[in-house]
């Protein structure tokens, strides 16, 4: 259902008025929540205390547990209830779901969850380690062993959970046995503005010397500490920025983050006996490189290698930064935590399966194909894995207002324009089109004039280099979907490709973050050099087949176009899914394809298992 990403920033004063927008964006952009329902609604809930160790369904109860827990996550549990009553307000006929961040570590031993306190003071107060972010180390963990092929049983992993709060987690066998967190997300490493671990003394101290109340310890330890505390700012972008100029404090505070960060993953490393798997997740973890160096730059002796050109490239998905040399696989597993929350809810509900009806126009399959036993897979470009249509849109309406300005042509250019004299015609043919729409005359020129020329050739070819401006500077965010699609097999180890008529496609894939997931991509380069015959005809699937080696007998294509659906299928393919982004099913299938959907993420295990019970 999802197909493009909506971005819109304002400030919403509470969960109610959160959840009003949120309404009025779907209204806007659709999926309709009339003909889509929420079937249930699951909630990160982060302290879950020893009580719940399971997605919990909520009622009044629950509600009143969880706040009885907020004192232990200040931070947190109250904001997870506001959003709880808030949204069992506005979805009050589905079930409500809770996941906590403290469940995944209920296996943790009592060696690692005891504090050597008074014990008796300590189990009358519950006061122990509970560990968080498990939503994240499970689905992370998970999803290392799949990405390596590896049994799960058998791996040591460590997570490094890196986000405005941090936690690592030792976990073997895939369960957690030493986490960093403790009673309440404030020990272990530095985060944004939490202190992590601190000599327990120097409260007693701050409170005899300085006249510091419990209530000011605690938002100095929980918000004005940390980066924060050290530099004056919470964002690693900003330390990082600081470290870069040579700045003192940010410089201080960015050695005293990694120097925990390394400590902790030697005395885990010790406690797991020796380790297999490293990976990094959240903000800070996915994206800040520099830590990721920094942290791992003394572990030599455990086995880990970090290779600086990997560690540094801008790529999505799961990916490997450890050398080929390195002992241990060292990791960037980028963190689903909603997309977990999805799955243990409908786990956590009887009736939050997917409503049995079709969609609107009949377009969910009867039975959908299993892409995990393919051969291979391989995919459209525009429209399948990218809204590749907006950027030329955007492009065409940066050239033509200009144009339309500079000449006083009028009435201006509208989108209304594109759909009429632009969309589906050759580029050249699109601007002599709409030109004459608004009886201007320009010359011809030819396909080499440059695109500052004031031609019909130069003006299509100014749009060609907005194009790839665009592409540069806004990037191209692939359609939700399908990059879960892409990324799951990717990780399952099925050999993918692309097979696209366009002769952008490889600065599409490069702009997308998602080239390195593709072994073979036949473009319209490669058909022009190749001599192959555009789609309808068989040639681009079947050389995409081919370059990937594989039978298309027992491989798979995905389009959105009715003649790519035909090439696909003239082409032998077993199974050709078409994507309906407005061809319509009946079109696609006319033409081909095996079986239509309206997003690639119902093809995901998760999501079939549950559309195939109900089909
Ligand atoms: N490109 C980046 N480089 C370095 N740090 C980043 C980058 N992007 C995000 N971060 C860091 O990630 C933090 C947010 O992490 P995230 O996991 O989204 O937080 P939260 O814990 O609130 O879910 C930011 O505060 C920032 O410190
Ligand atoms: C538990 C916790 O610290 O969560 P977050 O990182 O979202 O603040
Ligand atoms: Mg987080």
């Amino acid at each position: 259902m999802l197909d493009a990403t909506y971005r819109d920033e304002q400030s919403i004063p509470d969960h109610a008025a959160a959840f009003e927008v949120m309404r009025a964006q779907f209204a806007a952009h659709g999926p309709s929540l009339e003909a889509h329902p929420p079937v249930a609604v699951g909630h990160r809930v982060v302290h879950g205390g020893a009580r719940f160790y399971a997605p919990t369904l909520i009622d009044a109860d629950v509600e009143r547990q969880i706040d009885e827990l907020a004192v232990l996550a200040p931070l947190h549990n109250p904001a997870n209830l506001a959003g709880i009553r808030a949204a069992r307000a506005v979805f009050d006929s589905v079930p409500h779901v809770a996941v906590f961040d403290t469940a995944f570590h209920q296996t943790l031993p009592p060696a690692a969850y005891t504090y050597a306190i008074d014990a008796a003071l300590a189990a009358e107060h519950r006061v122990r380690r509970y560990g968080f972010h498990g939503t994240s180390h499970q689905y992370v963990s998970e999803t290392a062993a799949r990405f390596l092929g590896r049994d799960l049983g058998t791996l040591r992993q460590l997570v490094f959970h890196l986000g405005n709060g941090a936690s690592v987690t030792a976990i073997d066998g895939g369960r957690s046995v030493e986490t960093s967190m403790g009673l309440t997300p404030l020990e272990g490493l530095v985060m944004g503005t939490r202190s992590g671990d601190i000599d327990p003394a120097a409260l007693v101290h701050l409170s005899r010397r300085a006249g510091y109340t419990i209530d000011d310890l605690d938002a100095l330890l929980n918000t004005r500490s940390g980066l924060a505390g050290l530099a004056g700012r919470s964002d690693m972008r900003d330390i990082l920025a600081g470290v870069a100029v040579g700045e003192e404090a940010a410089t201080l505070a960015f050695d005293v983050y990694v120097h925990r960060l390394r400590a902790y993953a030697g005395a885990y490393i010790a406690q797991l006996g020796g380790v297999d798997v490293v990976s990094f997740t959240a903000g800070v973890g996915e994206n800040a490189a520099p830590v990721r160096a920094a942290a791992m730059a003394t572990l030599g002796f455990a086995g880990i290698e970090i290779d600086p050109a990997r560690n540094e490239a801008k790529e999505r998905g799961v990916r490997v930064i450890s050398t080929d040399a390195s002992a241990v696989t060292v990791l960037v597993v980028p963190t689903d935590e909603e997309l977990q929350i999805a799955r243990q809810t409908a786990d956590g509900t009887e009736r939050c399966r997917p409503d049995p009806r079709p969609s609107p126009g009949g377009s969910v399959p009867d039975a959908l194909p299993d892409l995990f036993h393919a051969d291979g897979v391989l995919f459209d470009l525009d429209g399948v894995l990218t809204p590749t249509a907006e950027v030329h849109m955007r492009a065409w309406k940066a050239v033509f207002d200009d144009v339309f300005a500079r000449w006083d042509i009028t009435p201006p250019y509208t989108d209304e324009d594109y759909f009429a004299y632009v969309d589906g015609k050759k580029r050249y043919d699109g601007v002599a089109s709409l030109l004459r729409s608004r009886n201007v005359e320009v010359p011809w020129g030819s396909v080499d004039d440059d695109p500052s020329a004031e031609t019909i050739c130069g003006i299509g070819n100014r749009k060609n280099a907005a194009f790839a401006a665009s592409l540069r500077s806004q990037g191209i965010a692939p359609f939700p979907g399908s990059l879960a699609v892409v990324e799951a097999l990717h990780a399952a180890g099925i050999p993918l490709g692309v097979v696209s008529s366009s002769k952008n496609a490889e600065e599409v894939l490069a702009a997308a973050g998602i080239r390195s997931f593709f072994r073979v991509v036949i473009d319209g380069v490669v058909a022009e050099r190749e001599h192959l015959a555009s789609k309808p005809a068989a040639d681009m699937f079947a050389a995409g087949a081919t370059a990937l080696g594989v039978d298309p007998a027992r491989s798979i294509a995905v389009e959105d176009a009715t003649s790519g659906a035909a090439s696909a299928a003239a082409a032998g393919y077993a199974v050709v899914i078409g994507v309906d982004r407005g061809a319509g099913a009946d079109a696609l299938r006319a033409a081909g394809a095996t079986h239509v959907v309206d997003d690639l993420g119902v093809l995901l295990p998760a999501a079939r298992t549950d559309t195939s019970e109900t089909a």
